[in-house]
């Protein structure tokens, strides 16, 4: 996870260089109720405190942005809420279930999922057919067998891939639907990915630096269609990500972390101002 000048600009500043605040669609206040919770978070590797008592909670509907510079924790968090890692002291509660209580392979069934920084596709499985596999988890048990045509599984499948062609058409997919994921653009592969996540019907959506990799007009794009595909199938996201402009332009709410600690939690703009924020960058550059 870098972070470059325009990000240091951006923190600093409290504004994307070329765009006002207006026009990045900062979103103020917070509404709805609470249903992702942390508090009091613990997790050490030997001597390294990774996180260090990490609290703040995401709201229904919410698109919580998660910066900080590297080696602040963000990924040791996403760890953590999707069970990856044991922490030693805290609370993880969504929508009221403990998640700490919960096994890594349970954690889907509740309505989380997450993206990759990498992309987590199968290189030789279709577009389609890897936008199905994101179903498997929740749907059916026998969804993978069915990928091999195990006739058992046929109807299951039918019902999936109705799903699947839904979410090809809305993320404009269809084109490339029987396309290995192998080839594709990498632009195409985080909407991939994207429709991968999506197919369960998540109610929290972990997404790790989706920006990484693209254009700065592709940035743009993802950042309209993630605020689109909330609107549409409703969910609160977690938004891991160096890439100021997208952070500060499509959450309704920012947690800063350094070192393990959470140092700013609020309105992107509040975040933006706040001078432990602007210190926590400037400070690894120093
Ligand atoms: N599996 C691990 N073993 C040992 N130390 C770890 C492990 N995972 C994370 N750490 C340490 O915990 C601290 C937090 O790392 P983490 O990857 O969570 O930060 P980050 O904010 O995601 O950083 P980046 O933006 O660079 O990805 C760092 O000091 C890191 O070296």
């Amino acid at each position: 996870m870098g972070y470059n000048l325009v990000t240091l600009l951006t923190i600093v500043t409290g504004v994307t260089p070329g765009k006002s605040a207006r026009s990045q669609g900062i979103r103020a206040g917070r509404e709805g109720r609470t249903v992702l919770e942390i508090s009091d978070l613990v997790m050490r590797f030997g001597g390294v405190t990774a996180l260090d008592r990490v609290g703040f909670t995401v709201a229904d509907n919410e698109i919580c942005g998660l910066i900080g510079p590297n080696g602040a924790g963000k990924t040791s968090l996403f760890n953590c809420i999707t069970r990856i890692y044991r922490p030693e002291e805290g609370m993880v509660r969504f929508d009221g279930t403990d998640l700490l209580s919960l096994q890594r392979h349970q954690i889907v069934r509740h309505g989380i999922v997450r993206t990759f920084q990498n992309l987590a596709l199968f290189p030789t499985l279709s577009v389609l057919d890897n936008t199905v596999v994101g179903a498997h988890s929740t749907s059916t048990p026998h969804l993978v067998p069915s990928l091999l045509g195990w006739p058992t599984t046929r109807a299951a499948r039918r019902r999936v891939e109705a799903d699947a062609w839904e979410l090809l058409e809305r993320l404009e997919l269809t084109d490339v639907a029987f396309h290995p994921a192998a080839g594709l653009p990498f632009g195409t592969l985080k909407r991939v990915e994207l429709a991968r996540a999506l197919i369960s019907r998540p109610s929290l959506l972990l997404l790790d630096e989706p920006a990484g990799g693209l254009t700065h007009s592709e940035v743009n794009e993802l950042g309209q269609l993630i605020l689109g595909l909330r609107d549409d199938y409703g969910f609160s996201a977690l938004l891991v990500e160096h890439h100021m402009g997208l952070v500060m332009g499509i959450s309704d709410h920012v947690v800063a972390m350094d070192f393990g600690r959470t140092i700013a939690d609020g309105s992107p703009a509040e975040v933006q101002r706040d001078p432990a924020v602007a210190e926590a960058y400037l400070g690894r550059t120093a």
